[in-house]
């Protein structure tokens, strides 16, 4: 059975179109991820799924049902925000408990399924503490207990990390990618942070303008994106983007080059004058001009190169994309 099917979903607010024709299907157990720069409908997406949001036209179906006119809390999702959104007078054992005790579930269910739940998430130690006593990593675990405690059809994340610092993020991440493992559970994760759609998704969808760009596994539209917009989007350092008439006058495409697949070389076709230095420890990233155009190499390993020095760049033709001026992709 297919987690969810959006078949043609559009949204308008007024005279705004956020979504535009929609439609994508969710296999049961799948980990998709929506991606795209900010305002580009992701979180309405979401909440149109949800139902906090009614969609202006189209379907929405989960686990076999369509759901367009059933309530949020009877969708058989289970959201957990950017926010947290806990409810701080009562501890976690209160928090991952409220939605089961309102369902009228039996006492040994809840309990079973607080104790799996906690467990899963090392929150043994926590369940009487309060929201306030809690890290942020701790509370947003909460929140993904309460997910998890209601077994829903369809878990719904919007930016779940964004709240929390890199290391913790990290982590987090591991044990969202372990938890989707265990639980096989089907997942929609919003988020902007490129390293978490390549990381966890089984496929990520592209939205630009309230549009699907693309949709594909990570590596698809990494090695094969339709565009340049998808190509640049994902990757970082973003992919390079060069007018070809630097190597051939006249020549109208542009050419699309990843950072790691740009290096020194002394009979290189281009020379760049370098801007910046970023030193990784195991990688550097360089930051150079050509003519007027800002170009990031990503070379391993350590090397000594300066602000202001001069370069002469290569680059491999197998792996150059080649776009129009409109940005479609030609090879
Ligand atoms: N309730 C609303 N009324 C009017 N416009 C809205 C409303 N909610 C969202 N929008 C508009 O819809 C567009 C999409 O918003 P949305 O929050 O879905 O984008 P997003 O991709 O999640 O962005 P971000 O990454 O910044 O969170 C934006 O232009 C936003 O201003």
């Amino acid at each position: 059975m297919t987690a969810l099917i959006l078949k043609n979903v559009n949204k308008s607010f007024g005279k705004v179109n956020v979504l535009r024709d929609i439609s994508l299907t969710v296999e049961k157990g799948e980990f998709v991820v929506f991606v795209g720069p900010s305002g580009c409908g992701k979180s309405t997406l979401l909440r149109v799924i949800a139902g906090l949001e009614d969609a202006s036209s189209g379907e929405v179906h989960i686990a076999g049902r369509q759901v367009d006119h059933v309530p949020p809390s009877k969708r058989g999702i289970a959201m957990v925000f950017q926010s947290y959104a806990l409810y701080p007078h009562l501890n976690v054992r209160g928090n991952m408990t409220l939605a089961l005790k309102q369902e009228k579930q039996p006492r040994a269910v809840i309990e079973e399924r607080v104790a799996k739940a906690s467990r899963m998430l090392n929150l043994d130690d926590y369940l009487d503490r309060y929201p306030a006593e809690l890290s942020g990593g701790q509370r947003q675990r909460v929140a993904i207990g309460r997910a998890i405690v209601r077994e829903p059809e369809l878990f719904l994340f919007d930016e779940p990390l964004s709240n929390l610092d890199a290391a913790l993020r990290m982590n987090t991440r591991l044990e969202i990618a372990n938890l989707h493992r265990a639980l096989n559970a089907s997942m929609i994760y919003v988020t902007h942070d490129q390293t978490e759609a390549m990381t966890l998704a089984d496929r990520i969808v592209v939205l630009r303008d309230g549009k699907v760009e693309q949709i594909g596994t990570p590596m698809e539209l990494y090695n094969n994106p339709v565009n340049r917009f998808v190509a640049g989007f994902l990757g970082s350092p973003a992919m390079n983007f060069l007018p070809a008439s630097l190597l051939e006058a006249g020549d109208p495409r542009i050419i699309g080059l990843r950072p790691e697949d740009m290096f020194l070389s002394s009979d290189g076709p281009f020379r760049a004058r370098v801007s910046h230095v970023e030193e990784l420890g195991g990688d550097t990233n360089v930051i150079a001009m050509i003519d007027t155009h800002q170009v990031t190499l990503r070379l391993f390993g350590q090397h000594r190169i300066g602000e202001g020095q001069d370069l002469h760049l290569g680059y491999n033709p197998e792996k150059a994309f080649h776009f129009d001026p409109e940005g479609h992709r030609l090879t």
